[in-house]
């Protein structure tokens, strides 16, 4: 018996000739995050932005593109198959991938999505992303958090004494 979910974990390449070939329906909705500890606010958020089209493709930075970040020495906690598995078991996720750039620009320009978006604690007008998109037709949309939820104040919590 296979863990159904598996089946939406694409490697860039895998998820790259998915997209040429027009596996997901469009409108085709594209985000990116570091997603390590899954919290209400990221699902909240991933569950809106799924309504935004008809596909949700969410990319995660790998291990070594979160390290370059400056999240934290200790950060990811979770590796990044783990981050994708969790992003996968999501009801609202088309697929997950992975990028190991700094920044998600190469695979949006890839991928060629109708929407990107982020979370409401972005200002998408300050992404090159969003000038990227915008050449193909595509727009950029920051979703106002509904929970005020992070990763680092769930790493506070867990680690008080
Ligand atoms: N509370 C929230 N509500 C809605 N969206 C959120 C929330 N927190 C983060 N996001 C969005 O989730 C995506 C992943 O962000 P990220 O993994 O940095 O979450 P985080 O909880 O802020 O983590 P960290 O504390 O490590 O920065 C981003 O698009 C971000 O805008
Ligand atoms: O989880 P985060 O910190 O929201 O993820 C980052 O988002 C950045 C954002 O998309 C602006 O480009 C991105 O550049 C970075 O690689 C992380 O995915």
């Amino acid at each position: 018996m296979a863990v159904r979910f598996e089946k939406k974990i694409l490697s860039r390449a895998e998820c790259e000739a998915a997209v040429r070939e027009g596996q997901f329906p469009r409108p085709l909705v594209f985000t990116n995050g570091v997603f390590d500890i899954l919290h209400r606010g990221h699902v909240s958020y991933l569950d809106e932005a799924a309504q935004l089209g008809a596909s949700l493709i969410v990319a995660v930075n790998t291990d070594a593109s979160v390290k370059r970040l400056g999240k934290g020495d200790d950060r990811p906690i979770n590796t990044q198959e783990d981050r994708q598995a969790l992003l996968a078991a999501l009801e609202c996720v088309s697929a997950v991938t992975v990028f190991d750039e700094d920044t998600p620009q190469a695979l949006i320009e890839a991928l060629k999505p109708d929407l990107i978006v982020k979370g409401g604690d972005y200002n998408m007008e300050t992404l090159p992303e969003t000038a990227a998109v915008r050449q193909w037709g595509g727009d950029a949309v920051a979703i106002p958090f509904r929970f005020n939820r992070s990763t680092t104040s769930l790493l506070k919590k867990v680690r008080q004494p």
